[in-house]
């Protein structure tokens, strides 16, 4: 049986070493699952709340542990997740945090998974689900709230979109990262790892660009398969709303100069995949963006902060082609496989993303092959990192 009977919450490390809310729980038959919650830091202005750890914590003993141990069951996650709500009773996971209530969602789910003996990928995708793996999104070099004095574009990444399979993909990526070192350390750049494992040199946007566009070309000839790059513009964060301009390090851009720039960007350098290009409140920047380029996916991630609602907005008016999936943005799994389906049936791609703040925790691996995501973004390298990517290639080993 999956009723749960026991629910503890702690505090414990993220990959930052800021502490973070980790849940355990035990079902009547002794299945038991165990998740932690991550973070941002280029949070966007409409996720769920995160409060400190340890409040969150307290307020989830009080409010939300009561009402699941001894009268819900792990394996009906949509009655675990339904408990949270009614737990929290505000919009935004306000009173017990998103922190809390995303740790406790995610440990139900691997709960129920031991309880039937089943990996957590399939218990959440079914029987039936597709069988094709993610691609991994490969974080290579990064800047903005990431890491201090490195590029104003936050996140540059490898797109292995011609690897054979997702365990190639995420070698690749892995010799992405390794190349970006080798050609930094022949420029004379010394280079430091931001928050996510990336490499986090002092340099210009556009020597970056020259550095990982070398990188990609060197990997692809060395495996035989296409490696794209793609961007996590994070342009929220250099938005200045007073001005209504995007601040660069070296100048500024107006909303169309951005349009035009981040479009040049997608044609010169055939980028696959360009996450918050824009400000998160430029539903129809973003449209103007999707409709100029091709081949480029235009992807909304503090845009939609996996809100269903959000996303609605967005498909109105043709916002994007592919949606970010942060389960903690939102607060459940529940929510952010409704947004994974509502994307889906408006032919959006969903991405499956980890936090910058990280920790072991594999449970996007699990959920990205269940809902047959096309792609992760989970970094390249980096323990927090690569246990997700591990996961991945033990799964795509039995699935
Ligand atoms: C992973 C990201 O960063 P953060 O977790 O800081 O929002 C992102 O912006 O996609
Ligand atoms: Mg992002």
């Amino acid at each position: 049986m999956t009723l749960v009977t026991e629910i503890r919450l702690r505090e414990i490390l993220d990959s930052r070493g800021n502490a973070t809310v980790e849940a355990e729980i035990t079902t009547e038959s002794g299945g038991f699952g165990r998740a932690a919650a991550p973070s941002g830091a280029s949070t966007g202005a409409h996720e769920a709340t995160s409060p400190p750890a340890g409040e969150a914590i307290a307020a989830a003993r009080e409010h939300a542990v009561p009402r699941i141990e001894g009268q819900v069951y792990a394996g009906d996650q949509r009655s675990i997740d339904a408990a949270l709500r009614a737990a929290d009773g505000t919009d935004d996971f306000s009173t017990i945090g998103a922190n809390s209530a995303v740790s406790i969602s995610m440990a139900a789910a691997k709960a129920a998974a031991d309880t039937l003996g089943a990996p957590l990928y399939q218990h959440l995708g079914g029987a039936f689900r597709g069988d094709e793996l993610p691609t991994p999104l490969g974080n290579v070099i990064g800047g903005g709230e990431h890491a201090a004095d490195a590029t104003d574009i936050q996140e540059f990444l490898a797109v292995p979109i011609g690897a054979p399979s997702a365990t190639d993909a995420v070698f690749a990526n892995a010799a992405v990262h390794e190349a970006v070192g080798e050609i930094l350390a022949d420029r004379g750049v010394p280079a430091a790892k931001g928050d996510e494992g990336a490499w986090a040199p002092s340099i210009d946007d556009e020597e970056a660009f020259e550095v990982v566009a070398a990188a990609t070309d060197r990997v692809a000839d060395e495996v035989g398969f296409a490696i794209s790059m793609g961007l996590d513009v994070a342009a929220a964060e250099m938005y200045d709303a007073d001005d209504g301009v995007y601040q660069y390090s070296d100048t500024e851009r107006t909303p169309d100069e951005q349009i035009e720039y981040v479009a040049e960007l997608a044609d010169e350098y055939d980028l696959a995949y360009v996450e918050d290009p824009l400000d998160e409140e430029d539903f129809a920047g973003f449209a103007e963006l999707t409709d100029r380029v091709d081949e480029t996916l235009i992807c909304g991630d503090d845009l939609f902060v996996t809100n269903v609602e959000r996303l609605e907005r967005g498909i109105e008016v043709d916002s994007a082609s592919a949606i970010l999936v942060k389960p903690n943005q939102i607060g459940t799994l529940s929510d952010a496989v409704d947004a994974v389906e509502l994307a889906v049936e408006n032919g959006l791609t969903p991405v499956i993303s980890h936090r910058s703040g990280e920790t072991e925790d594999t449970t996007i691996a699990h959920l990205a092959v269940a809902t047959d995501a096309p792609f992760i973004k989970t970094g390249a390298v980096a323990g927090e990192r690569t246990a997700k990517l591990n996961e991945l290639i033990r799964i795509e080993e039995t699935a």
